[in-house]
């Protein structure tokens, strides 16, 4: 099987584990479950996309049904992938969906991100977790010394980043969500307390 379609079939069959469980255990927004393939995925694959030269460890916090930490470790099996996720229904489809689709290089923890001993990631992502000035602290607490954060942000961007700068000092270079206007990914180096 070449990559690509290792790939494709990967991501099809985690968009379909995705509609099985969601109606047990509301992965996604019952919402948007037409959209998992335009919405959900096209919006870590977009990440993946922009964070297309980063190596070694990726910890993605508050994974939920694994957006975009699934994605990124089907993506990019060079990586290793680490999904906290702290419910325990969420972080046990997680492990599911991992041995279903045969990602060797993916991991979940499950447990809450700031209760954890630090996990020294070269990458953090997180998406829908939490307001930016929160998400900072559980970024500064895993994040090693030249890693790069990977924030998913709605429209709100840009106040979030205004009241992030009041306690944290930080390297922000912003690209568009292709999935929503205004949204962007937040990459985020050289994080320290103002
Ligand atoms: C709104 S969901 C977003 C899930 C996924 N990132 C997405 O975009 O679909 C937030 C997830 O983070 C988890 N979560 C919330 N607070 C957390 C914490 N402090 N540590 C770990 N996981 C957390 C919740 O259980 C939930 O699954």
């Amino acid at each position: 099987m070449t990559d690509v379609s290792r790939e494709t079939k990967a991501l099809a069959a985690y968009a379909a584990l995705l509609r099985k469980w969601n109606p047990a255990i509301n992965l996604v927004s019952p919402k948007t479950l037409d959209q998992i393939e335009t919405r959900h995925v096209a919006d870590s694959r977009a990440l993946v996309a922009v964070a297309a030269d980063a190596f070694g460890s990726w910890l993605d916090i508050g994974s939920g049904g694994g957006l975009p930490g699934l994605v990124v470790a089907i993506m990019r099996p060079d990586l290793t992938v680490t999904l906290v996720e702290s419910d325990h229904r969420k972080s046990s489809f997680l492990r599911t969906a991992i041995r279903e689709l045969g990602l060797e290089n993916a991991s979940v923890i499950t447990g809450r991100v700031e209760h954890l001993d630090a996990l020294f990631a070269a990458n953090i992502s997180a998406r829908a977790l939490a307001p930016l000035p929160l998400l900072m602290a559980y970024v500064a607490r895993h994040l090693t010394a030249s890693g790069r954060a990977w924030l998913m942000k709605g429209r709100n961007w840009r106040t979030e980043v205004s009241e992030a700068r009041r306690e944290w000092n930080f390297d922000l270079i912003t690209h568009p969500s292709p999935t929503e206007p205004d949204a962007a990914i937040l990459e985020i180096t050289g994080i320290r307390h103002v």
